[in-house]
């Protein structure tokens, strides 16, 4: 078993479900216990630094969306060398914004970023905690695309395939577990 899959099957395994949470009939991947193992976090962070090996890409930023694309997307970026870009709900950033509205498994919100955050032409990588529907990614691919830069992967831990989030986005996606 490589690298990868053996941190892969470790992070299935730390993490909790909660039925009806936060909605009825869904059932919630609890990301928290991951973070709260160092361990865990540099396996974790190691592993995408891996594939991005493995796959060649060339990433001068890592995007995390709001929250724990965050932490997950800050601990990649250090550990490739990279810089680190927040999308951020409504209300959290200011200066010049692109935003995009958007809806999710349980919920719907907006996602904005400072369009001047990155140099035009730059390559980013979009990172999440959980690839569902799409809605979140689809939308900070919007509005990452709106700053001028290539997405040239979208990178999840988990990816829910039964509501066929990777199906809407415009870029290639890699999650780590498939549940
Ligand atoms: O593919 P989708 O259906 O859009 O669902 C995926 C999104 O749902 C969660 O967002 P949430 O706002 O709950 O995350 P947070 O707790 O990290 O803020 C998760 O972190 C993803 O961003
Ligand atoms: N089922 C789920 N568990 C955790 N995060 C999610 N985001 C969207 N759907 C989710």
């Amino acid at each position: 078993m490589d690298e990868i899959e053996l941190i892969s099957r470790e992070i299935n395994g730390a993490l909790e479900q909660y039925f009806d949470f936060p909605r009825k009939g869904v059932l919630y991947e609890d990301f928290l216990p991951v973070f709260r193992s160092s361990r865990l976090c540099k396996g974790m962070a190691r592993a995408f630094a891996k594939h991005i090996e493995q796959r060649g890409l060339k990433v001068d930023y890592v995007v995390g969306l709001e929250a724990k694309g965050f932490l997950i997307g800050l601990a990649i970026a250090l550990e490739i060398g990279a810089g680190f870009v927040p999308v951020r709900k409504q209300g959290k950033l200011p200066g010049k914004l692109a935003s995009a509205p958007y809806k999710k498994e349980y919920g719907s919100d907006i996602f904005e970023i400072q369009i001047d955050c990155m140099p035009k032409g730059s390559n980013v990588v979009v990172v999440d905690d959980v690839l569902a529907t799409g809605g979140s990614a689809g939308a900070a691919g919007k509005v990452v695309e709106a700053c001028g830069v290539n997405i040239v992967e979208f990178q999840f831990v988990m990816e829910i395939v039964e509501l066929g989030g990777a199906k809407v986005l415009g870029s290639p996606t890699f999650s780590l577990l498939k549940r």
